[in-house]
């Protein structure tokens, strides 16, 4: 059998910042460079290893040996440098210490249980909806996408009612906290500081509610599937994961849809596509950018070699766009396209547990709104968020045309 010789070709480089404000704000000129490099391009900036293209993100995503998880899933090496906070069990750690904790957390958030949230997310929704349409014109984040997952999530969860709206400062320092220390991180530690106690004080088992998945992650841990110890740190990630990624999703989608109003309208007369403009808006407009992984050996990859113990950045936004996967038609949003394969939600081992409880929440909110409204319209343009992670927006003016 012939043995493949590679010989090492020189990387390319690239000396853009994937941090900073103008590439946060708009990646998607530097995504198409960076693919156009190759499979792997050097960025000396913060002398990591980037990967663009879908084969290649794809192929990390679900090497969890090579690119492991467990040296931090942000551009620290927990080798090198302390966490600044105890690592996620789940996104932080890998097979075999990763398998149990992720089975219970699967149990937990599974497809019966979700089934079951169905008619309570839909009450909300509908709610939530016909006090919007009274309205002329809404922000479709501060007043649609902040506030729907805000009332069903927690509640999901089983939070108390009251400080719930430190959620959204600590999922955006959960995010920076993977990116580099810039000002993003900086303001995100000072603002979320005072929010850290509230989080870990609500991940114990008396405060949370007697159903919902708070409880059942604890019920698991009285069943001996984790710890003790381990209980309130599953807790942590449903709260630090549960909200701003379903938020900035909404979001997107929202703003996906009024940059498309075919695809509103198409939407409006059969609203049952809800599903399919929350799954495209993720593969082009993907709340989730990047991840790190950290190469436990060396590897090479389409003929590039990346040494051992280097920090490997894959851009899931990028591979959710690139025409060797998608065609010329990547950066189109178009709801019909038949659209799996993208890797908005991650793949492999690590894959969004998630993903149910997301799906749900806007499946049903972008029902109940495509329902009621017939167009909906752009008042401004939007304004950005920027995350060193999540990419979405902080104000999206509409005008909604109801029937
Ligand atoms: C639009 C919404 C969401 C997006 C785009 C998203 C995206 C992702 C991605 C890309 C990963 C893989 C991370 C990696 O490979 O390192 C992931 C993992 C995860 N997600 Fe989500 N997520 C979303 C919503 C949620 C929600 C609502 C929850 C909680 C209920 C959640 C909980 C998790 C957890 C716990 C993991 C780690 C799974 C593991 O490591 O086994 N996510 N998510
Ligand atoms: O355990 C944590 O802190 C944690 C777990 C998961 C996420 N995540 C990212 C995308 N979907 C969820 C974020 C933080």
């Amino acid at each position: 059998m012939s043995t493949e010789s590679t010989t090492a070709t020189e990387l390319p480089v690239l000396d853009d910042d994937p941090f900073g404000t103008a590439i946060l704000t708009d990646p998607y000129d530097f995504h198409q460079r960076l693919r156009d490099a190759g499979p792997v391009v050097f960025l000396p900036r913060y002398e990591v290893y980037a990967m663009g293209r879908h084969e290649h993100v794809h192929a990390s995503l679900v090497d969890w040996e090579t690119f492991v998880s467990s040296r931090g899933a942000g551009l620290t090496d927990f080798q090198k440098e302390k966490p600044w906070r105890p690592p996620s069990l789940l996104l932080e750690s890998d097979p075999p210490d990763h398998t149990a904790v992720r089975t219970v957390m699967g149990s937990v958030i599974s497809p019966r249980t979700v089934r079951g949230l169905r008619t309570q997310f839909q009450a909300e929704a509908d709610a939530l909806v016909d006090a919007l349409i009274e309205r002329e014109t809404i922000d479709a984040v501060t007043d649609l996408a902040e506030v729907y997952p805000l009332k069903v999530f927690p509640d999901a969860v089983g939070l108390p009612a009251d400080g719930r709206h430190n959620l959204i400062p600590y999922g955006a320092l959960a995010f920076n906290a993977f990116g580099p220390h810039n000002a993003l991180l900086e303001s995100a530690m000072e603002s979320a500081a005072a929010v850290q106690e509230w989080i870990w004080s609500s991940c114990q088992r008396e405060a949370l509610t007697d159903s919902g998945f708070g409880a059942d992650i604890w019920a698991a841990a009285d069943r001996g599937e984790v710890s003790q110890e381990q209980a309130p740190l599953l807790v942590r990630s449903l709260l630090s994961a549960g909200v701003d990624t379903t938020v900035y999703g909404i979001a997107n989608t929202m703003y996906a849809l009024a940059q498309n109003p075919a695809e509103w309208e198409l939407l409006h007369r059969e609203p049952n596509l809800a599903k399919f403009a929350f799954d495209e808006a993720l593969r082009c407009e993907s709340p989730v950018q990047t991840f790190f992984r950290t190469s436990s050996r060396s590897k090479t990859v389409g003929g590039y070699d990346i040494p051992a113990d280097a920090k490997v950045l894959l851009f899931l936004g990028s591979a959710n766009r690139d025409p060797r996967k998608w065609g010329e038609s990547a950066d189109e949003y178009r709801i019909t396209r038949s659209g799996g394969g993208h890797v908005a939600f991650g793949m492999g081992v690590h894959q969004c547990v998630g993903q149910p409880i997301a799906r749900l929440e806007a499946e049903i909110v972008l029902g109940a709104l495509a329902r009621k409204v017939k167009r909906i319209e752009l008042v401004d343009p939007p304004t950005p968020r920027l995350n060193n992670t999540l990419k979405g927006w902080a104000a999206i003016p509409l005008r909604l045309i109801a029937r």
